[in-house]
Formats: C-alpha cells, sequence, structure tokens
C-alpha cells in the first residue's frame, strides 16, 4: 500500500487532472495498491473562504459560486464520456446546492462560525476527490469516493482540530477491511468531531491527512505529489542555483520547512514519522523525476550542509536588564506567556551572561507580544530590573540545516566568511543545540544577497558566480567583452566559475540584465534597451541589486569612475581596473581605496596599470608581502613609445609610426599621454607606491622625448601636425643612436624613493637593448634578487593582452 496525496495545483486543470490520472494508473497496475488523497482543485478553498465571508458580510457570492460550479463542470465536460456525464454532474449540482443553502444561511445571519467555516470549506474536497475518482472509474471500475470526514475523528477545534488517535485507528483499519482491493480516493483536509460535525486539520491538511492514513494502514511510503522537483537546497525563486536535495531525514526536511521551504508543514509528517514511513515529495508535472526522499536516517550528500532555509520578514524583540540573571524562572515565564497567546516564537538567543534575550517573531504578533511582557513584567521594569523591550524591524532570517554539520568542523566560519565578504551585517546568531541548524538575522534587504552567497560557499563544487558592472566599451571594454563570451563554458564546465555582466555602460548609455546580458550581442542590448547613460545612477543600480561576488569594472580612461570607487567598496564591491588614473591621484587617495578596500574584505585588482597583462603590480606585491625589499626597480613601461622606438628605423617617418601605434591600440585613447610620459609617469607612480614610497606625481623627474612645440599642443589634431613638422628632430635622434651603435630607450628607475624616467640611448651590453613590438621590460633588483634581478618582459600594450589582464583580475576576485 502507498499512499498518493496531490494538491491543489496537481488537481487545478484538465491537463493536470490528466497528468494525475497517469500516475495513479501506473501506481495501480503496477500492483503498489495506491490509496489517494486530493486537495481541493486549486483556488477553490480561496474562493470557498471569500464567499463565506462575503455571505457573511452581506455580499453577493452567487457569481463566485458559479464560477466554483463551472470549473467542475468543464472537468466533467472534458474527462468523462458523455453517456456517463449526467449522473455525476448531477451529484455535483446537489453539492453546490447543499452550498448555497449554507451560504445563504450565512448571509441570512451574517455570522460565520469556525463550524460553519469547515463546513462550507469540506466542499472543495469533496467536489475535487468525487470528480476525479469518477473519471478515474472509466478505466478502473474498483475506483470508489470517500469522504474522510467519516473516519478522521477529532475534537471540536474548529478550523485546526487535533486527531482522536484511537478512534480514527479502529474507523480507517475498518474501512481498508470492507474496501479492500478498491481503488480509494479520499479527501484530504477534512474530519468530523463526536457529533459528526465535520472539522478541518488546519494547515497543511491534506498532507495530515495523507500521513495518518498511510501511518494506520502501514503503508510503504506516501509520496506528496506537488508542482516542484521535491525539497530544494534553497528557495529557487531566490537562488537560481538551487537543486533538488535526493534524501533528507526527518530532521533535515523539518528543519528546512521550518524555515521556509514550504514543500510540507512539518507537523504533519510526525504519524510518517512515528512509523518510520518514507515521505517522497514529487512532481506531478515531472512524473519521471524521482524527487526528495524523506526518510529516518540522514545520509551523507557530498556537500557540508543539506539546505539553505529563509523567513524573509522577522521582527525582533530584546529583552535586556539584570532582571534576568540568574533567574531561572525568566524565560520560561516569558515564553510560557508568548505560547498562551498563540504567538509563535521563531528563534531565541541568549548571551552566555544572560543579561539579554533576543527573539524573533512574525511582525504581525511583535506589538503584541511587547504588550504581554509590558504586563507581565510590570514590576521588573519598574524596578528597572528589565529595560523597556525594543523591537527591530524588517529583518530576515537565514539558515543552514544539515545532520552532517555537527560533524564538519568550520561551517560557522564559512557561513560568516560569506556574509562578511559581502557586507552583510548580522545582527543576532542561533544555534540549535542539536547543530543541525544555524540561523543568523540579517536585514531583510540583504536576505537574497546573503542566500546566494551562502549558497555559493557551502556549494561550491557547483560554481561561483561573479556578478559584473563593466563601465567603458571601447577598445578594452569591447575586447574584453569577446573573451568573456569565449571563455564562459570553459570557465563554467572546468572550473566551475560563471561570470554574469549584469550592467554595461559607456558615456552615451546604460543597459542591466540581472540574468546576465548576452555578450554575443552586448552591443545592440546597448543600443536597443539602454538609457542615457549616467554613473551616478550606474552605481545605484549597482548597490540596488545588492548581488553576492559583485564587481565593478572600469574600463575608461576616465577620472568619473574613479571618485565613485570608495563607495563601491564600502558597498562590499570589488574593483577590478585597467584605468590609472584612480592610483596615480593623490597618495591620500591611492591610500583611501587600499585601505576602504581592505577593511570591507574586496578585491582592488589593477594588474594592468603597469604593463598592461605582463605579472608586475602581482610580482611586486608577492615580493613585498613576503618580506622582500626593493633596492632598484628599472623598467620600460611604454608600450606605445617601446613601439615607436622599435619601429622608427630606416625610411619610416616618426609621425607614421606613431600613428601606427595608435591603431595597433597601444596608445592611450589619447596618444599625448603617452609620447608626454605621463602616462609611464602614472605607471612608475604606483609602483613606487606599491614599493611603500608615499610619492606624489610630482615627485616624478620625468624627461621629455618631445620637443616643446609637441608638448604644448592643445588637440590631437594639433598634436599629430606639430609630429610631421618635428621630423628632423626625430631623424636627428635616430642618427645620433645609430651612428654611435646605440638605440634609443624610454626608461624609468625607481632607487631609494626617487622616481626618474629619461631618454637614453643604450648600446647592446644593456639588458634593455634587445626590445620588440610594444614590449615593456622590468627589473626589480631586490634584497633577494640582488645579483641578478628578476625580469619581467613581454607585450606591454595592445587590447588582447589588456582585456586579459583585465580578465585574470576578475576570475581571482574573492578566490
Ligand atoms: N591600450 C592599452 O594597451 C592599455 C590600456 N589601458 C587602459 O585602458 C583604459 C581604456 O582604454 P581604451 O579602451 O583604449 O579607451 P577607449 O577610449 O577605447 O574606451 C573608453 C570607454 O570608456 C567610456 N567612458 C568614458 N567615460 C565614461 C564614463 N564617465 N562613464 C562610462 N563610460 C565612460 C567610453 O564611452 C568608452 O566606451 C584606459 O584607462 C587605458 O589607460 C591599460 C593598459 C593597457
Ligand atoms: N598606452 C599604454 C598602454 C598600457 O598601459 C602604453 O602604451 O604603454
Ligand atoms: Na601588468
Amino acid at each position: 500500500m502507498k499512499i498518493l496525496k496531490f494538491g491543489g495545483t496537481s488537481v487545478g486543470s484538465v491537463e493536470s487532472i490528466q497528468a494525475v490520472l497517469q500516475i495513479v494508473k501506473q501506481t495501480y497496475e503496477s500492483g503498489e495498491q495506491p490509496l489517494v488523497v486530493l486537495s481541493a482543485m486549486s483556488g477553490i478553498t480561496n474562493l470557498l473562504t471569500k464567499m463565506a465571508e462575503d455571505a457573511a458580510a452581506g455580499l453577493p457570492f452567487m457569481d463566485d459560486l458559479k464560477s466554483l460550479e463551472t470549473k467542475h463542470f468543464d472537468v466533467v465536460k472534458k474527462l468523462i464520456a458523455v453517456k456517463y456525464q449526467n449522473p455525476v454532474l448531477t451529484k455535483l449540482k446537489l453539492l453546490v446546492n447543499e452550498l448555497e443553502d449554507l451560504l445563504q444561511g450565512v448571509f441570512a445571519l451574517r455570522e460565520l462560525s469556525l463550524q460553519s467555516k469547515d463546513l462550507i470549506l469540506s466542499y472543495g474536497e469533496r467536489c475535487s476527490n468525487y470528480l476525479v475518482s469518477k473519471i478515474m472509474e472509466q478505466e478502473i471500475p474498483e475506483s470508489e469516493y470517500i469522504n474522510a470526514s467519516y473516519y478522521i475523528k477529532t475534537d471540536s477545534n474548529f478550523g485546526n482540530a487535533h486527531l482522536n488517535e484511537t478512534l480514527t485507528n479502529q474507523l480507517i483499519q475498518a474501512l481498508a477491511q470492507t474496501h479492500s482491493g478498491k481503488l480509494l480516493f479520499v479527501t484530504g483536509f477534512i474530519g468530523s468531531n463526536e457529533q459528526g460535525r465535520v472539522t478541518t486539520l488546519g494547515r497543511g491538511g491534506s498532507d495530515y491527512t495523507a500521513a495518518i492514513f498511510g501511518s494506520v494502514l502501514n503503508a510503504s511510503a506516501i509520496e506528496i505529489w506537488t508542482d516542484v522537483n521535491g525539497m530544494l537546497t534553497a528557495d529557487p525563486r531566490v537562488v537560481k542555483k538551487a537543486f533538488s536535495l535526493p534524501v533528507l531525514s526527518y530532521t533535515e526536511a523539518m528543519e528546512l520547512s521550518y524555515f521556509g521551504a514550504k514543500v510540507i508543514y512539518p507537523p504533519t509528517m510526525v504519524p510518517a514519522f512515528m512509523k518510520k514511513i518514507p515521505i517522497v515529495i514529487r512532481n506531478t508535472f515531472q512524473p519521471e523525476f524521482a524527487g526528495t526522499r524523506i526518510q529516518f536516517e540522514s545520509e551523507k550528500s557530498g556537500y557540508p550542509i543539506k539546505g539553505i532555509s529563509s523567513i524573509s520578514d522577522v521582527s525582533v524583540i530584546n529583552l535586556t536588564g539584570s532582571g534576568m540573571v540568574g533567574k531561572s524562572g525568566f524565560s520560561g515565564r516569558l515564553f510560557t506567556l508568548l505560547a498562551r497567546e498563540q504567538i509563535n516564537v521563531i528563534l531565541i538567543t541568549q548571551s552566555s551572561s544572560e543579561h539579554s534575550i533576543t527573539f524573533a517573531v512574525n511582525p504581525n504578533d511583535a506589538h503584541k507580544a511587547v504588550q504581554l511582557i509590558n504586563t507581565e513584567f510590570e514590576l521588573e521594569l519598574l524596578a528597572n530590573k528589565l529595560s523597556v523591550p525594543v523591537i527591530e524591524v524588517d529583518l530576515g532570517i537565514l539558515a543552514i540545516v544539515g545532520e552532517n554539520m555537527k560533524r564538519t568542523p568550520g561551517m560557522s566560519g564559512r557561513l560568516f566568511h560569506a556574509l562578511g565578504r559581502n557586507g552583510i551585517n548580522v545582527r543576532a546568531i542561533a544555534q540549535g543545540s542539536s547543530e543541525f541548524n544555524i540561523s543568523v538575522i540579517i536585514n531583510k534587504e540583504d536576505l537574497a544577497k546573503a542566500l546566494n552567497a551562502v549558497h555559493d560557499a557551502f556549494f561550491a563544487e557547483l560554481k561561483k558566480t561573479l556578478y559584473v558592472f563593466n563601465v567603458g566599451t571601447g577598445n578594452i571594454g569591447a575586447t574584453l567583452f569577446k573573451q568573456l563570451h569565449k571563455q564562459h563554458d570553459f570557465l563554467l564546465e572546468q572550473n566551475d566559475i560563471e561570470i554574469k555582466v549584469v550592467g554595461i555602460s559607456n558615456s552615451r548609455k546604460m543597459v542591466f540584465n540581472q540574468e546576465g546580458i548576452d555578450l554575443s550581442e552586448w552591443q545592440e542590448q546597448l543600443e536597443n534597451e539602454g538609457t542615457a547613460a549616467d554613473l551616478g545612477s550606474f552605481i545605484q543600480a549597482m548597490q540596488a541589486m545588492n548581488l553576492p561576488n559583485c564587481v565593478f569594472i572600469d574600463n575608461t580612461a576616465s577620472k568619473l569612475p574613479s571618485t565613485y570607487y570608495e563607495e563601491i567598496f564600502k558597498s562590499n564591491i570589488s574593483v577590478v581596473t585597467c584605468n590609472k588614473i584612480a592610483n596615480s591621484g593623490s597618495y591620500e587617495q591611492y591610500k583611501c581605496l587600499h585601505e576602504t578596500a581592505r577593511k570591507h574584505g574586496v578585491d582592488f585588482f589593477y594588474e594592468t596599470n603597469v604593463g598592461a597583462g605582463l605579472p608586475i603590480v602581482r610580482v611586486l606585491k608577492d615580493l613585498m608581502l613576503s618580506g622582500d625589499r626593493i633596492l632598484r626597480i628599472e623598467a620600460i613601461l611604454s608600450g606605445t613609445i617601446s613601439y615607436i622606438f622599435n619601429n622608427f628605423k630606416g625610411d619610416a617617418s616618426f609621425y607614421d609610426v606613431v600613428k601606427k601605434a595608435q591603431e595597433l591600440g597601444y596608445t592611450e585613447p589619447d596618444p599625448r599621454d603617452d609620447l608626454g610620459g605621463i602616462d609611464f609617469m602614472r605607471k612608475m607612480l604606483i609602483l613606487a607606491r606599491d614599493a611603500g614610497y608615499p610619492l606624489e606625481s610630482a615627485d616624478v623627474q620625468l624627461g621629455n622625448i618631445l620637443p616643446e612645440r609637441c608638448l604644448q599642443a592643445s588637440t590631437v589634431d594639433e598634436f599629430y601636425t606639430e609630429l610631421l613638422k618635428a621630423e628632423d628632430y626625430f631623424n636627428q635622434l635616430k642618427k645620433d643612436a645609430e651612428e654611435q651603435g646605440k638605440v634609443i630607450r624610454y626608461i624609468g628607475s625607481l632607487e631609494n624613493g626617487e622616481v626618474k624616467i629619461s631618454l637614453q640611448m643604450v648600446d647592446e651590453q644593456h639588458p634593455f637593448y634587445a626590445l620588440s613590438g610594444s614590449d615593456n621590460i622590468i627589473s626589480f633588483c631586490t634584497e633577494r634578487y640582488k645579483d641578478r634581478p628578476l625580469v619581467v618582459k613581454g607585450p606591454g600594450a595592445g587590447a588582447e593582452v589588456t582585456a586579459a589582464g583585465v580578465f585574470a583580475d576578475l576570475v581571482n576576485v574573492g578566490a
């Protein structure tokens, strides 16, 4: 014997009823002997409640009654052969007429007792079970409709009746004997009291009916068929990566359901629990999926926890005062009081000094709870042994659940690290003494972010998702998108990393998509769906989305984004940038940004500020972290100028070579920044600062490569015109070098806190002699690399290598 219980959505429409019949038939034919428990058709219980309340308020209800009738009649007409329809329609019409009489009574009296309401509600299950049993009867003549109010006996607590176990057991057993071999369709949710008056079993009532029948009849399993794939690791509406759990213990299922997962209502499981009957949650609309099996024992799953549960809105009440110290009866009095007044306490934490108790309740109960406390503890309040209770609102609860937690150290560490890193402030913590559950109270607005961050932290093998907001879609930005798009599947499949670009802006337009912008057509999306760009609102939108593992990428050459970095770090968002402006502004700003990022536990990565994708910033950082000391740095860090002097040979004109460097994407958006030495100066300044010197840009001794008139040019066009005019000057420079068997190099150095950049001629002996293309080279002479310096060399400009450097920084965020 197996119990199959179908919820309202499973009997919501013709199609879903057909799916139910298919499942029942298959089970029946497999020899499993199913007993079916059905809820009312979806929406009907609400409709009945509304009609009852309308009637009591003297409002019309006939239209609603008609729609109830139509909903059932439509199913008859579609699923029962015409020749068998009449008696079914007649019986349903009788039920509807009875219901109308009851509602007329309520209407006349303008009074709706709990007892009348239960009777009215019972029509939902009675109609659905009768109807479906009759449809099934066409294929399986043994089908029979059972009104469970004759078998489930309860007390007279209408609305939430308690079971009379002994009597119920006897009646169900007798039913099973007289109906052996039958395929029973049993009304969920309803019972009756001693006088035979219909009662209802409260929340989750149909599941309870299934558990009661399952327990009395020693079912092999109780299948709860619903519209989701069992119980999931988290609420799938919030955590897109949530996945179904194949097995849970009763305790785990209870803990998960208690905080949110609405698939089952825990108290309904008790009869099954007592008899160790497994409960299987399955999806009517995906019957091939095995669902979640809830059984007595916990099973290891490969993950340290089973799931994350949440409640999105709670209020917290804080009680503090010396009156609680050592008073063993205090919390007893408090919680008895709340229980007596039916205030459900969701979570309690007590400080070890016993000076305070914090507990969470449903927001609707908070003020009542405080009033009760004020009355009960009036004396303590007057004597100042207790401070006035304080209510905190707009909070949420997140709980990690799993029986194996107690055997795995570091669970709370992992939880708090994930929350801390994402700037989520924990208001209170509670750990069940059973260690099946660690709960935290946080701001309601952080809940979605927290759930995702914690899900990533515990189910990390699955994947880490980085949410990216990118400004700048020029040379570097566009190339980065191309690379991200190309690498997406590899990162996901081979490294469990998913990068979702959720916001893009350039100086004209901006666009957002929380699901991730399709990078194969980002231009179209920006053009067609984008709104006018505004960096302030771009950043506000990013903050408002409040996503975990969030990264802001600055791929512009503008100062504006850098003015927001501090605020961005304060929102616990990391920054990756190839833009050198932030790090080469005032030293105070440099310091403030680095400190703010550190304080908020987020990353500030800017590898491409120096030598594009070449590992230079990282190398210097590692040297410093590992206790080395920089003695001297010598470098060529302008890819543009390197390219120019590597190609300004033979007949080539200086002007043409500069133009070519710009075409190749080596120059800054404004090439004067390269040729004027500002770009190189910024890089040297950043390196000096990273090496521990608090320098300002004015401290850098910058030698020119251009004649004065070129430097004075006020536009890029004018600059090129001046370059053309200075051709003789550059040719002379080239000639001088060639005559001495040397090459021209623009070299920077850092020694004893002094930074110099100058144009030099070097011969074959010099390590910087042999360069080509846009090569950069840097040699670190340090205490540990003294005799032979550590050298990094390679292409130091260009869109591909720069975007690749930004990409590498990005994947390292949060690593
Ligand atoms: N070209 C190279 O080899 C390297 C470049 N970089 C850096 O890369 C950065 C970008 O360079 P490119 O892509 O060549 O520049 P670009 O001029 O091609 O693109 C700049 C982008 O920034 C956008 N932008 C400017 N101000 C903005 C604002 N306020 N809000 C939103 N978007 C804004 C523009 O609309 C454009 O899409 C520069 O900071 C440069 O120093 C760093 C290392 C190497
Ligand atoms: N314009 C820069 C690019 C890298 O920062 C250069 O030429 O080096
Ligand atoms: Na670099």
